[in-house]
């Protein structure tokens, strides 16, 4: 549904002769299959909101290609437009306008007659569980009614692709299980969505696929339990009885078959990286008494995506 390869941008900024560029997208290719929820996960200033905005056309690529919905991103911009809805950071609505005023003329610039644009709006307070509020001006909403009357406006004229960026930036936990249902919801009616986010948790649970990007390239690609399974492998920690004694525990473990990577933690345990946490532990428990390292616990944990991206960057994205 969404191809993009060798997908770049860059920013220029600063006066003449000191000006500096920004690779913000270098490079990227991607592909979203039909009917899927679709994550760029990354950092801040990963390129997120910039390769988002290219494929809504909001913004020209400097280079590469791009096909939405069978159009092409350079081409055929207006036939990619005809096919999918937007909803930016922040949001779109007015505060001086009601949400079911904001649906019929969301409706209306998509080219529906009145008659049939006041009939979508009124389909939408229903779909979306507007009506408490939907003739009330939007100033008083909440962030989380906000998100879903955004949501509501992206997707009126029935897109093939709704794009998101971070949807639920700013909510409360309540607000973001309600958004993450409407989003599963449209996704099982046919729609793709494509959305950023920088949290990991959202990424793992909402999407079917998700790309990890930092610095304008693709870190890694695949379902969350893909990349967590084939990348990340499982991680024991290991609290060594006496602590200065963790850099010589980690060197001992290094050199373990079973260890993939080792280091010693902040708090001064030792992160393991491991294929297979069960049949590694006694190894590492032998190998650590062989070298006279008392051992005080260890622990098997499930990887979640920072670790992903803190094999594939050596950085934790929690603390990126
Ligand atoms: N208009 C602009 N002019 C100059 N630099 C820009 C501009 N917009 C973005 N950038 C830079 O491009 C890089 C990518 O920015 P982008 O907003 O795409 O990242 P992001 O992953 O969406 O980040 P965030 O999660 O903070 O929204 C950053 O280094 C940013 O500072």
């Amino acid at each position: 549904m969404i191809e993009t390869s060798g997908l770049r941008k860059s920013y220029r900024s600063g006066r003449r002769g000191r000006s500096t560029t920004v690779d913000a997208v270098a490079g990227l290719d991607l592909h979203v299959a039909e009917g899927e929820i679709f994550g760029l996960l990354g950092p801040n200033g990963a390129g997120k909101t910039t390769t988002l905005r290219m494929l809504a056309t909001l913004l020209p690529p400097d280079g590469g290609e791009a096909t939405v919905a069978g159009a092409d991103l350079l081409t055929r911009p207006a036939e990619v437009r005809r096919s999918i809805g937007y909803v930016a950071q922040g949001g779109g609505t007015w505060d001086e306008v009601t949400a079911r005023e904001e649906l019929v003329l969301q409706a209306r610039m998509h080219g529906l007659p009145k008659a049939e644009a006041q009939a979508r709006a009124a389909a939408a307070v229903d779909s979306f569980d507007l009506a408490e509020y939907a003739d009330r001006p939007c100033r008083g909403y909440s962030g989380g009614q906000r998100r879903r009357v955004d949501l509501a406006l992206g997707v009126v004229h029935r897109p093939a692709v709704l794009f998101l960026d971070e949807p639920t930036s700013g909510l409360d936990p309540a607000a973001r299980a309600r958004l993450w249902a409407e989003v599963r919801r449209l996704r099982d009616a046919g729609t793709t969505v494509f959305l950023t986010t920088h949290y990991l948790d959202e990424a793992d649970a909402l999407c079917d696929r998700i790309a990890i990007v930092d610095g304008g390239t693709l870190v890694a690609e695949g379902t969350p339990a893909e990349l967590k399974r084939s990348i990340a492998g499982e991680v024991v920690t290991v609290g060594v009885a006496e602590p200065h004694l963790a850099p010589e525990a980690a060197e001992v473990l290094t050199a373990q078959e079973c260890v993939r990577a080792a280091e010693v933690r902040a708090d001064g345990a030792l992160r393991l990286s491991v294929d297979t946490g069960e049949s590694a532990m006694p190894q590492i428990m032998r190998a650590l008494a062989g070298a006279g390292i008392a051992t005080a616990t260890i622990a098997l944990h499930r990887p979640t995506l920072d670790d992903v991206f803190l094999a594939r960057t050596g950085r934790s994205l929690e603390e990126s």
